[in-house]
């Protein structure tokens, strides 16, 4: 996850670098995200003019809420936050956060880190970082259908209205008509806390790549019941479901004579997949129906990266639709409300936000999956901010 720059354009003289580093926050039910800029601040004439650019990495990293201190830790180890205003009544440095954890652990960052927290709201920040990264950073939003992933090229003057659902522990789905106008129209308890609590539970694995990994080398049949089961191997043909359908998620596991313990962890973690991730896209699918939306971008760290996942949401959304909605993924999936924080610091000033431009991907993992998230970065341009 590696983009680079362009230049200001024109003419420039850039002189006289120092060291900045920014910082924003999205602290989840699950996970906490970081969105932090490191580089150089100078001050560059372009047209007989000067103005000031910070130029360098938009660093993303991610930890688990659960082990706030580790974050914690991490920020004050990187010293991020330091060149950021200090609030005049109480002389703590402010950083912008979102999510429910900004509230939760807003004292927490005030005695650790003497940081006031700024905080943004979580929807607000969701539909900013996806906007932010739709417009500015090329080959951003992909399809993925039958294992191939396709990126989408953004026609800036025909992108709204979308649906941006949004999996994270539980899930938002935001119509957006731009840039900061949206309404929240659905939701669903049943989102990616779902997935990881279940797994645990079921195969007792003891991460959520673990969990993935499982559900890779699985077979849903053994556990969910399909039509095939309930007419003898035969198509419900009249009603368009084919014997490999599922009729029922886990309905399996009932009839047979079996216990938890009969059944390979891999099995089960595949259906529990495809039951959130079907469940998601035909939820997401009535939610666009309702509001006459085509194009529906998917975001959160639920996703993962991870083929099945996506393409289980693709074809749901395809099959619904009869084709007629689309399935779109980010490649910053998880980092929407920290991206959205971040952009958020220009909401003060004119300031002309960030020129990108595409490096050569990473290698995809031999499964699909998108390389670790874990301190990715974009190399970015920053013209006239914090100046
Ligand atoms: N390393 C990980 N550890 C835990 N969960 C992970 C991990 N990677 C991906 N996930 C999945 O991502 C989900 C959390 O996604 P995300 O960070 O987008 O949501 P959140 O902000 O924590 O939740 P919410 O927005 O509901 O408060 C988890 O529920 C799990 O399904
Ligand atoms: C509560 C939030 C917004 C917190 O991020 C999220 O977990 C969510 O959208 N949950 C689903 C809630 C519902 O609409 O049923």
């Amino acid at each position: 996850m590696d983009l680079g720059i362009t230049g200001t354009g024109g003419n420039s003289d850039a002189q006289s670098d120092s060291q900045i580093s920014h910082l924003a926050l999205d602290i989840g039910g699950t996970l906490a995200k970081l969105v932090y800029f490191s580089g150089n601040k100078s001050s560059v004439k372009a047209s007989g003019r000067s103005r000031s650019i910070l130029q360098g990495k938009l660093h993303f990293s991610k930890f688990e809420t659960s082990k706030i201190d580790d974050c914690v830790a991490f920020i004050k180890r990187k010293q991020l936050g330091s060149h950021h205003p200090k609030d005049l009544g109480n002389d703590r440095i402010v950083v912008k956060a979102t999510g429910g954890g900004a509230f939760k652990f807003a004292d927490l960052f005030k005695e650790k880190l003497d940081f006031c927290l700024d905080k943004e709201d979580e929807m607000d920040c969701l539909v900013a970082g996806a906007n932010f990264l739709l417009k500015a950073v090329d080959q951003e939003a992909f399809t993925y259908i039958g294992g191939q992933k396709e990126f989408v090229k953004i026609n800036q003057d025909d992108l709204y209205p979308f649906l941006l659902v949004n999996i994270g522990s539980g899930v938002s789905m935001i119509k957006v008509d731009g840039n900061g106008k949206f309404e929240r129209v659905s939701g669903t308890s049943l989102g990616g806390g779902t997935f990881w609590g279940l797994g645990k539970l079921l195969t007792k694995c003891n991460s959520f790549d673990e969990l993935l990994e499982l559900s890779h080398q699985g077979n849903n049949r053994v556990v969910d019941m399909l039509v095939g089961d309930i007419y003898g191997g035969i198509d419900y043909s009249k009603m368009g479901l084919s014997s490999t359908a599922i009729a029922s998620s886990f309905g399996k596991t009932i009839s047979a004579n079996k216990v938890l313990e009969n059944y390979r962890a891999e099995d089960l973690a595949r259906s529990l997949l495809r039951m959130i991730s079907n469940n998601i896209g035909q939820i997401a699918y009535l939610t666009a129906l309702r509001f006459g939306l085509k194009r529906i971008f998917f975001g959160g760290f639920f996703i993962r990266g991870h083929a099945y996942t996506m393409d289980t949401i693709s074809v749901a959304v395809h099959y619904w639709s009869k084709g007629d909605a689309q399935a779109m993924f980010l490649r910053h999936e998880g980092f929407l409300g920290a991206l959205g924080a971040f952009v958020n610091y220009n909401k003060q000033g004119p300031d002309n936000f960030i020129l990108m431009q595409q490096v050569p991907k990473e290698k995809p993992k031999s499964d699909g999956t998108e390389p670790e998230g874990e301190d990715s970065f974009l190399r970015c341009l920053h013209q006239a901010c914090w100046a």
